[in-house]
């Protein structure tokens, strides 16, 4: 009987179940999208048990459903996205309050007054990240201050914390596990990524009780079995990664100076940088790529928060398309934008800018411009943003990158890729595997339980399904119009 791993890729809108045979081909898939909540400008909330409950009805039907035998599961694999924060109580696993996203902005006070304090500086060099609103720790402390009796029941160990994954596997080990990865772990602003321990002096300094804390473990091995009441059979849970370092693992990005970028909800450009944390100067943020055995490898990473979700603001909200593919077809209908740039800061502006209190704008509007333009924009705002986080990756690094690997929904789109590697006038890959989030934590889950022998047996499945090479163009008035664009974003945003 062939066997298969199985991966729960837990998304900011949508849950999937994945089962990879051993050449990395899908065998079967089911996907679920699950409520977005916006309680307040700037907040973003989802219901801890919808997104158990929707990755419970994918897995089931995504294995059960399609015929597939549980004695063919070797394991399974779990990624998720990142920083989303859930407390829940330990005795009755019930959530105290909402998943609070990592696109929620509540805390961006909290994380001015650390600022102000003079803490960044020590925060950038025990975690590697730059004080933000987007990661969970000040998350955390929010819901321990704001919801009734939380702090002292926390402070008794009665409370759990974790990121999606540890909620997932809580509920798939019937709570017998609290654990997490190191790359999960690396996001929260707690986490010492170079003694790859929970660190004391972050936690007292945004008031986190450690008894809350989950155990934080590598990214590939045996962690423990599912309960076995969902599947009708134990499997090995054996890979955890947040979902951008799956990706770059996925993309086979295991040498120093690889790069890729997934283009999502948000864009997440991550490169290997080796076995060593450094830091950047850029303001690019120093993440754990994964740990395998004892092997821990870093990544530079520049976080977008919108991307493909401008896409979907013109479809939702302005209902200028009807599918988020049919953009292409409007934006190709132009040779440019007219003049026309969007800057889609929705939730303030992320790498490399790190201006929380930014908003979006539309700028350069003439009598002419119409919808045509108005849909090149929002996707040449994307390639722009993704160049502001390549440049300072280069100047990071001291090098030049040649060559960017890409997945996610939006890299369906050709006229986007076109334009991406004609402004960073460098080679664009789109591989063959679509699903190259998931694929990442099977191979991590999969090498775990021998399902491949090793990086050398997975490495050859990764394989370009189309190349665009950059055209030679010209392209540095409209960057110039771009940087304008955005130096006025951050104008508005600082004046009285
Ligand atoms: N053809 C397309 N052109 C541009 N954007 C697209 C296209 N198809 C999907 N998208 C965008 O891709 C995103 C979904 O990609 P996906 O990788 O599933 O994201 P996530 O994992 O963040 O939920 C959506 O924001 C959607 O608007
Ligand atoms: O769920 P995605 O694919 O939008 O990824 C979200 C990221 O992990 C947030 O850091």
């Amino acid at each position: 009987m062939e066997k298969y791993i199985l991966t729960l890729d837990q998304g900011t809108t949508s849950s999937r179940a994945i089962l990879f045979n051993h050449i990395g081909a899908i065998v079967s898939l089911a996907q679920k999208e699950f409520t977005q909540i916006y309680p307040k400008p700037g907040w973003v909330e989802h219901d801890p048990m919808e997104i158990w409950s929707s990755q419970a009805s994918v897995i089931t039907e995504a294995v059960l459903q399609k015929g597939v035998d549980r004695g063919q599961l070797a394991a399974i694999g779990i990624t998720n996205q990142r920083e989303t924060t859930i407390v829940w109580d330990r005795q009755t696993g019930a959530p105290v309050y909402n998943a609070i996203v990592w696109q929620d902005r509540r805390t961006a006070a909290v994380c001015d007054a650390l600022k102000a304090k003079g803490k960044a500086d020590l925060i950038q060099e025990k975690t590697g990240l730059i004080v933000d609103a987007y990661f969970s720790g000040t998350k955390i402390k929010w819901i321990l201050d704001n919801v009734a009796g939380a702090r002292s029941k926390a402070e008794k160990g009665e409370l759990a914390f974790g990121t999606v994954d540890s909620w997932l596997i809580w509920n798939l080990t019937g709570g017998k596990l609290h654990i997490t990865d190191v790359t999960n772990a690396s996001r929260t602003m707690l986490f010492n990524i170079h003694t790859l321990k929970w660190d004391e002096t972050l936690l007292s300094l945004l008031d986190i009780p450690a008894a809350m804390l989950p155990e934080v473990k590598s990214s590939s091995e045996v962690y423990g079995l599912t309960s076995g009441s969902l599947l009708g059979t134990q499997v090995p849970i054996a890979g955890i990664a947040g979902d951008q370092q799956s990706a770059l693992f996925g993309h086979m990005c295991n040498k120093p100076g690889m790069v890729k970028n997934t283009y999502g909800t948000g864009c997440f450009m991550l490169m290997n940088i080796g076995s060593k944390p450094t830091l950047s100067k850029n303001n690019l943020i120093t993440t754990i790529a994964w740990q395998i055995g004892n092997e821990v490898q870093y990544a530079l990473e520049g976080s977008i928060f919108i991307a493909g979700a401008v896409v979907q603001w013109l479809r939702d909200e302005l209902k200028m398309i009807v599918t988020a593919a049919e953009i292409e077809k409007f934006a190709s209908a132009v040779p440019d934008t007219a003049g026309v740039y969007m800057v889609p800061a929705f939730a303030g502006l992320g790498a490399p800018h790190w201006n929380q209190d930014a908003r979006g704008a539309i700028f350069g509007i003439t009598r002419g411009a119409n919808k045509d333009h108005f849909c090149r924009a929002a996707l040449e705002s994307i390639a722009y943003q993704t160049m502001d986080v390549l440049t300072a990756m280069q100047n990071d690094a001291g090098l030049e990158i040649r060559q960017l690997r890409v997945d996610g929904g939006a890299t369906s789109n050709n006229l986007l890729l076109q334009f991406q590697a004609d402004i960073l006038k460098t080679e664009v890959l789109r591989p063959n595997i679509t699903e190259i989030t998931a694929i990442g934590a099977a191979y991590l889950a999969g090498l775990a339980v021998g399902f491949w022998e090793n990086m050398e047996a997975i490495e050859k499945q990764w394989q370009v399904n189309r190349s665009f090479q950059p055209e030679g163009k010209d392209t540095e008035e409209k960057i110039k119009g771009w940087q304008r664009a955005v130096t006025a974003v951050k104008a508005w945003t600082s004046l009285e």
